[in-house]
Formats: structure tokens, C-alpha cells, sequence
């Protein structure tokens, strides 16, 4: 599944010029307020017109400006789940599901207990919308869009009206979408904890344009591209490999080599993002001795960039890349160019609203 875009629209004071393709899985929209993202949104559901362009997934064309082709925003079978839940609400929850039917064509695709199942709202369906959590709520308009049907889905901030308590509630059930119901997602975010954990291919914009776009892991270890500098870092795909409750450790497996962390809440065998923030990654030329940090990962130096008084050096442990900020004297004194073997002291680990109790960073 591929989906290509590539659009130009002008408007008083801002220029959009974006062309990018995405694959399987989530793609998330990643940028600054007022960088496009929901133009390009409401591009692909052909709620606004571009100047110029062409959009198409998997080979069907959309739009295509230079053919005169614009198909219908009810024709395009895309679902779109916006920051708030937009639900009827003099209607249940089993009614609002079924209005989404009434767009989908034909037979075939989910029925209702299915998607009630997978997003866990199959006792909410007598109720009425006034009467759900926010997340709920959520929970069911996206239940309603993938009952359309959709060979598409747009996500549109869908977590950034709800509390940290929701949107740990719901984010699990945006991985089963993504992994369980093989839907291609585009999804749009501003939050990098939300992007590590859901996304495989990110596109950052800025100013109307596309600044990068490629894997998760390479993209967010750019600390140019995050605007929050802190927040930058690599992300690994982990699995939970075994819990040790006498050590009060969990031990993941991934592609940069083994991590302990103190217990997490997740079963043995489940996959996760783990996000390694750069300023919380040391580097040593030798394996420390005597040191209280556990995890300690011997690695290659790939790359160096120099930021001002900083420098992101990114090592290469395993089958992965660690991003690691330090001050440029640190890294000039360590003698630091590419190819010195060199150990990576990871501090801390983000993960991210989920898996750990309260989330976010664990120091490891
Ligand atoms: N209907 C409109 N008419 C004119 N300008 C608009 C309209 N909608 C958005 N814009 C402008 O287009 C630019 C891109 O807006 P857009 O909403 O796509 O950004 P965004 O990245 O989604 O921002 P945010 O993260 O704040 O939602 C902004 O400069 C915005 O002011």
C-alpha cells in the first residue's frame, strides 16, 4: 500500500509545496503550528483544492490536477478522525457506528462487533456520546470511520484534546489499528513522545515544505528537525524479553544490543519504541568500571555534527544508530571521529505514556 502525494497551494502569507509517499503502517505529519500539516489533511480528503497536484493510493488517482481528475470527498473511501469526536449526539453509540456504514459501499470489511471489539466499546453501545470519557469518545468516532470502510485513515491530533490519563487509555488501541487492522494511517502530530511510539515513517514540515522524511529512528535523531532539542534522540524498536522481580528489572532485547530497566508493566514478547533521548547518552572510549548506570553499549562513531556548542554524535551499536549530544570540548577532548570505537551509556529511556507506570522518562 503506497500513498503519493504530491500538491502546491497558495494562500495570502503561506506557500504549500509538499510531495512525499507513504508507506504501510502509521506515517505521522510532524511539525510546528502553522507548518501545513492539516492542509495537507484536508488535502488528501479532498476537503480543500490545491492549485496543483496529484494524489493517489496504491495506484488510484484521486486528484491529478493535470488530467482535470478530482474525485469526491464521499468517493475517496478515506476515514478522517479529527481532535475532537464530532459524534451525533442525540445518537447511540451502535447508531453512530452504523451512520458510518452508510458511506461504505457494498458488502465486505469489518462489521460492527469487530471494530467494537478491537477498539473496546462494545458496552458502551447503548449509550449516548454526553455520556462517555473523552477517550470514549474518541474510541468511537474511530470506530465509526473504519466502519466506512476507508482504504485510508487520516488522524488529525486525535489524542490532543484528551488529558495524559486518556490518551494512555487510547494510544494502545491506535497500535491494534495499526498492526491488527493492516490500514494505512496518516497521522497528525506535533508531539514527539506520540510520534516514537505510533509511527514507522515520519515527514516533518516546516513552512510549508518538507523538511525530511524516512524511518522513525532517523528522523527523530535529528536534533535540527525537533523543536524541542531536549526531546530529540533515537528510537529502538524493542521487545520485552523477561521480567526479574527479586532484581526489580525488566530486560529488553532490541537492535542496539540488550537494555535493563526497572520493572515495567508489559507482557514478556511485546514489542515497543523505546526512545533514547541524545543528551542522556554518555560516551566513554573505554567500558567503564565502577559505574552505576547498567546499560552500557560498545559501539562505532558513524557520524558527527556540530550544533553550536554541541555536538550530536551518532554510534552505531548493533544493527542501530544512537544519537548522543555532548558539548563540543567533550567530544574534541574524547578525540571522537568516525570509526573510534567507543561506549554508549544510556541514562535514561522515554516510554512514552505507555508500558511504564505514569510513562515518559526512566532513568535507567
Ligand atoms: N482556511 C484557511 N484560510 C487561510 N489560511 C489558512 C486556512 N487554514 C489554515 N490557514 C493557514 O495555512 C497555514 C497552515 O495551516 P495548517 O492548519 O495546515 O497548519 P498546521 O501545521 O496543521 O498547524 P497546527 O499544528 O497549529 O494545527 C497557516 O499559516 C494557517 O494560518
Amino acid at each position: 500500500m503506497t500513498i503519493d502525494v504530491d500538491v502546491s497551494l497558495r494562500r495570502d502569507g503561506f506557500t504549500l509545496d509538499v510531495a512525499f509517499r507513504a508507506g504501510a503502517g502509521l506515517t505521522a505529519l510532524f511539525g510546528r503550528s502553522g507548518s501545513g500539516k492539516t492542509t495537507v489533511i484536508d488535502l488528501i480528503a479532498g476537503l480543500t483544492r490545491p492549485e496543483r497536484g496529484r494524489i493517489a493510493i496504491d495506484g488510484t488517482v484521486l486528484l491529478d490536477t493535470g488530467r482535470g481528475i478530482r474525485v469526491p470527498v464521499h468517493r475517496r473511501r478515506i476515514g478522517c478522525v479529527f481532535q475532537e469526536a464530532r459524534l451525533m449526539p442525540h445518537l447511540s453509540v451502535r447508531q453512530n457506528l452504523r451512520f458510518g456504514r452508510v458511506f461504505s459501499r457494498g458488502a465486505g470489511g469489518p462489521d460492527l462487533d469487530a471494530v467494537a471489539d478491537l477498539l473496546g466499546i462494545g458496552p458502551l453501545l447503548e449509550r449516548r456520546p454526553a455520556g462517555l470519557s473523552g477517550g470514549e469518545r474518541q474510541r468511537v468516532a474511530i470506530g465509526r470511520a473504519l466502519l466506512a470502510r476507508p482504504r485510508l485513515l487520516l488522524m488529525d491530533e486525535p489524542l490532543s484534546a484528551l488529558d495524559e490519563a486518556r490518551k494512555r487509555e487510547i494510544l494502545p488501541y491506535i497500535e491494534r489499528l495499526r498492526d491488527e487492522a493492516g490500514l494505512p494511517i496518516v497521522y497528525v502530530s506535533h508531539s514527539v513522545a506520540e510520534v516514537a511510539r505510533l509511527a514507522s515513517t515520519v515527514v516533518v514540515l516546516e513552512a510549508g515544505r518538507v523538511a525530511a522524511s524516512g524511518p522513525v529512528d532517523a528522523v527523530l535523531r535529528r536534533s535540527d528537525l525537533i523543536p524541542d532539542r531536549a526531546e530529540a534522540g533515537s528510537v529502538l524498536a524493542m521487545r520485552v524479553e523477561r521480567h526479574d522481580p527479586e532484581a526489580g528489572l525488566t530486560r529488553l532485547t532490541g537492535p542496539a544490543g540488550p537494555l535493563d530497566l526497572p520493572l515495567i508493566d508489559a507482557p514478556e514478547g511485546r514489542r515497543l519504541n523505546l526512545r533514547v533521548p541524545a543528551r542522556d547518552v554518555l560516551l566513554a572510549l573505554a567500558r567503564p568500571e565502577g559505574l552505576s548506570a547498567r546499560n552500557v553499549l560498545p559501539g562505532r562513531v558513524a557520524r558527527l555534527r556540530e550544533e553550536g556548542t554541541a555536538c550530536l554524535v551518532e554510534v552505531t551499536c548493533g544493527e542501530a544508530t544512537l544519537a548522543a549530544r555532548l558539548t563540543r570540548a567533550s567530544a574534541r577532548d574524547l578525540g571522537l571521529a568516525v570509526g573510534r570505537p567507543v561506549f554508549a551509556i544510556v541514562k535514561s529511556v522515554a516510554l512514552d505514556a505507555g508500558g511504564a507506570p505514569g510513562g515518559g522518562r526512566i532513568e535507567i
